[in-house]
């Protein structure tokens, strides 16, 4: 089986801002302050994927997994190390981005197939189930601008998952979508897993990443956690683990109900 994804050493450094305005800057100065600071989102990561694999990416909020997408995806460039992928990627890493907001959401719609090396024929086969999955009614013809970020997810994911990709990233697509749109993304998630294609989902919700993925893979302030079997995965960042403070959790039940 060929290598789909191959991470070496990939690190990706961002600066932590603490101040906004001037004067706040020349105050923390004069008091000898920092007034910001470099950090590694992404800390030496390595690890291959390959073809055809499904991968849970978890962590705790800030642990990088979105910026690891990205990183994977192509949109943003590792300081050092090398991100290699085989094939064609697709997918929703970032809600509403991509979208101009003053366009409409079919104008967006034509644009984001476009950017996603949808060919005019192809767009055309498609556009009726790609409208039918969004499911946003005469919402469609209005700005994406206004759209709720649960509607803007609905749109990019319903392009993303018509795209012929080898490669199918999925960031928190179950965070804003409602429950029958979670439904519908588990489902379309699942065909694609099953037609052989390569998927790295990310997601805070194990009863999700348990069904979809065979392989996790855990982030820790930047740095590779953890790699192995998922449900191994799961225990590793305590998301098996109910006590009596979780008992309101919310999390395990989106995933396990779908
Ligand atoms: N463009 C940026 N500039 C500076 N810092 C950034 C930037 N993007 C992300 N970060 C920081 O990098 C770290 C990792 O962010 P990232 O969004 O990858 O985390 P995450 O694991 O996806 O989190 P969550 O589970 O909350 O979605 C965070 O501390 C975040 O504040």
């Amino acid at each position: 089986m060929a290598e789909a994804i191959v991470l070496q050493n990939v690190v990706k450094e961002f600066t932590l801002r603490y101040h906004r305005t001037f004067r706040e800057i020349t105050v923390a100065k004069a008091k000898g302050q920092k007034t910001s600071e470099k950090f590694n989102a992404i800390d030496d990561v390595s690890f291959t994927v390959e073809e055809g694999e499904s991968i849970g990416l978890m962590g705790l909020n800030g642990s990088g997994k979105s910026t690891l997408l990205k990183v994977i995806n192509g949109v943003m460039r590792p300081d050092s190390g090398t991100a290699l992928t085989r094939g064609r990627i697709a997918g929703l890493i970032a809600t509403g981005a991509g979208f101009h907001p003053q366009l409409s959401g079919t104008e967006n719609l034509v644009l984001n197939a476009a950017i996603l090396g949808m060919s005019e024929r192809e767009l055309k086969r498609k556009y009726d189930d790609i409208v039918e999955f969004a499911d946003l009614g005469r919402t469609l013809d209005a700005p994406v601008g206004h759209y709720s970020s649960g509607q803007k997810a609905r749109l990019g994911f319903a392009v993303a998952v018509h795209v012929d990709s080898d490669i199918f990233l999925a960031d928190e697509v179950l965070a804003v979508g409602d429950k029958p749109f979670k439904v519908k993304c588990m489902r379309k998630m699942r065909e694609i897993r099953d037609s052989g294609r390569t998927l790295v989902f990310v997601s805070h919700s194990p009863g999700a990443v348990a069904k979809m993925c065979t392989r996790g893979i855990v982030l820790e302030k930047g740095r590779l956690g953890f790699d192995g079997d998922v449900a191994d995965a799961i225990h590793y960042l305590q998301y098996d683990r109910t006590d009596d403070e979780d008992e309101l959790e919310t999390d395990d039940e989106i995933g396990n109900d779908i």
